[in-house]
């Protein structure tokens, strides 16, 4: 998976996010997007993901082939804050209805995934009883354990103790090797492992 970027932006209305990026994202690499509070990680994130269209400029994906940006979203995994659950959902019926949609990695299963949770005590109890932590952990788990090529992260600790940091950091480990990984983040410890950084201050103009 390719991921190019010809002259983009975008805009809310006469504010500028950013412009003028010419970038190409490929598989197998990490790339932190950087930037402070409110200076536009997540809208980039979301044009990357087919979930905003640009402004001006061309975004393309290949995978062999071109895909057009209206089915990019099965090649994509995304954790994200702003990402919601079904609430209603056990934690086991959560995991069953996202693998309806995502095949999983090679070796996994729905127990296995709740293995890796470690809240197996919770696999019958809604979401909405989920702490903002056991929900995190719930997102990255799926997230990591679908066989996309694209593995997006946006803000991938928040609301993660230094334990779920540190498990967080063996998940990358594990699943996210030959992906192309995008972790939107202004915390060091969370994308210190990514080669590739774009800061999206180089992009106003
Ligand atoms: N739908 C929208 N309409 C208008 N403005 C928007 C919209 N979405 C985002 N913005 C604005 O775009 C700018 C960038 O927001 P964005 O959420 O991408 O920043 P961020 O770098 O991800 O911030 P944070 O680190 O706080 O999560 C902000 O000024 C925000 O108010």
């Amino acid at each position: 998976m390719q991921i190019t970027l010809e002259h983009l932006g975008r805009r809310f209305n006469k504010e500028w996010i950013f412009k003028e990026i010419s970038y190409t994202f490929a598989q197998g690499n990490q790339y932190a997007i950087l930037g402070p509070n409110g200076s536009g990680k997540s809208t980039l994130l979301s044009v990357l993901l087919g979930n905003l269209t640009p402004s001006e400029g061309k975004i393309s994906y290949i995978e062999g082939k071109e895909i057009l940006p209206e089915h990019i979203f099965s090649y994509i995994s995304l954790a994200a804050p702003y990402l919601d659950l079904v609430e209603e959902f056990t934690l086991q019926e959560t995991i069953e209805f996202h693998f309806k949609f995502k095949k999983y990695q090679q070796g996994l299963d729905a127990d296995a995934v709740l293995d890796l949770l470690a809240l197996s005590k919770a696999q019958d109890k809604p979401l909405k009883y989920f702490s903002s932590g056991m929900k995190q952990r719930t997102k990255l788990a799926l997230a990591f354990c679908a066989d996309t090529p694209i593995l997006a992260l946006d803000e991938p600790t928040s609301n993660l103790d230094a334990q779920g940091t540190d498990w967080y950091l063996s998940l990358i480990e594990k699943y996210a090797g030959n992906r192309l990984v995008l972790v939107g983040s202004n915390q060091a410890y969370e994308y210190e492992f990514c080669k590739q950084q774009l800061n999206i201050l180089d992009y106003k103009k």
